[in-house]
């Protein structure tokens, strides 16, 4: 089924050539949209879009590939101007682009800080408001930030934490002063996500925490990017959705399947009553 909302669209959605972002990106090609995909390496966003252009050539939606580091305003303003001359305004903006190192907090170095921070929270604003400038201003439109689950902290990642939560207060602060223009800004705020990619930044032991985390999940599986997906598309196409952010986790925050597994276990006869 098309969403008919989506046909014809124009959106961004930044770091849509990998995991969590490739996985938007095909949503939104798949419903008719044409999708813009900026990252650092070109060979990441060019990639994709081969990929996607291809796989969905009969259709209405199609994939641009951008090399924009959303850190440099230089060649964000390149990226709008040249995407806004072609396809018209932006309707969709996802800031999806970034991520962090783990590091414990006192190692943090204060280049590291700059540049996580830089990425997350300053990168995601100046590209925001440049598309409400120049497009989303005078035509409405919806704004999707990515961030992480942020309620019990995230030991590690001391400098992304930060700048996600300052995402977040951003969110709620567009959403009623740009009410009025007709833009939406929400949050989806994603669980543990299994792609290549996201295991590959943490380097050796990248597989291992993955596998671990999988036990604090619920429904029982990591997180794809498809099911990220489909609160994005959702949340860009209800208008009156804004200032609001949706966690998509299998129920891991709700922080209770150990428990369960114990009492579980000992109805089921699984746990002895003398197991240490
Ligand atoms: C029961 C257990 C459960 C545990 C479960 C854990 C599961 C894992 C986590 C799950 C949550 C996942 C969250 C995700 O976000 S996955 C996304 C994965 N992708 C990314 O994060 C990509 C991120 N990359 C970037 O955005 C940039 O590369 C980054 C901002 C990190 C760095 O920017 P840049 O590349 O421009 O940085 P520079 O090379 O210029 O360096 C600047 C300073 O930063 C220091 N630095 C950079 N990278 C690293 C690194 N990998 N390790 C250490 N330090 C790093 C660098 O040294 C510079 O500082 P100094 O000048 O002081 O040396
Ligand atoms: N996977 C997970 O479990 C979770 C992920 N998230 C967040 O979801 C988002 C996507 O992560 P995920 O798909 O998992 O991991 P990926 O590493 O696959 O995605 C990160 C993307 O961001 C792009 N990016 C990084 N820095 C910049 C920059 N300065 N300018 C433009 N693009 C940039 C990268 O492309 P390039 O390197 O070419 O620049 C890459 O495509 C991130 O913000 C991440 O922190 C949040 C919670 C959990």
């Amino acid at each position: 089924m098309l969403l008919s909302s989506l046909v014809g669209k124009t959106a961004i959605v930044t770091g849509g050539g990998t995991g969590i972002g490739k996985g938007i990106t095909e949503l939104l090609v798949k419903q008719g949209c044409k999708v813009a995909i900026a990252s650092r390496s070109l060979q990441k966003v060019e990639t994709a879009a081969q990929e996607f252009n291809h796989k969905y050539k009969t259709g209405e939606g199609h994939v641009i590939p951008y090399q924009c580091d959303i850190r440099k305003s230089d060649q964000v303003e390149e990226m709008l101007d040249s995407l806004t001359s072609t396809h018209g305004p932006i309707d969709y903006l996802v800031n999806n682009g970034g991520g962090q190192f783990i590091m414990p907090a006192e190692m943090i170095s204060p280049n590291g800080w700059d540049a996580v921070v830089n990425t997350n929270l300053r990168g995601t604003f100046f590209l925001t408001q440049s598309v409400f400038k120049k497009c989303m201003k005078e035509n409405g439109g919806s704004i999707v930030n990515i961030l992480m689950e942020l309620h019990g902290g995230w030991p590690g990642f001391a400098h992304s934490v930060s700048a996600r939560a300052g995402v977040e207060a951003l969110s709620k602060t567009l959403a009623v002063e740009w009410g009025e223009y007709g833009v939406s800004v929400n949050n989806v705020i994603p669980g543990i996500i299994y792609s290549d990619t996201a295991v590959q930044n943490y380097g050796p032991f990248g597989p291992k925490m993955f596998r671990e985390a999988k036990k604090q999940v619920p429904v029982g599986r990591l997180g794809t990017p498809e099911d990220i997906a489909v609160a994005v598309v959702f949340m860009l196409t209800a208008p009156y959705v804004t200032g609001h952010s949706l966690v998509v986790d299998g129920g891991s925050s709700l922080g209770t399947v150990h428990w369960w597994n114990t009492v579980n276990g000992m109805l089921t006869g699984k746990v002895k009553p003398d197991d240490p």
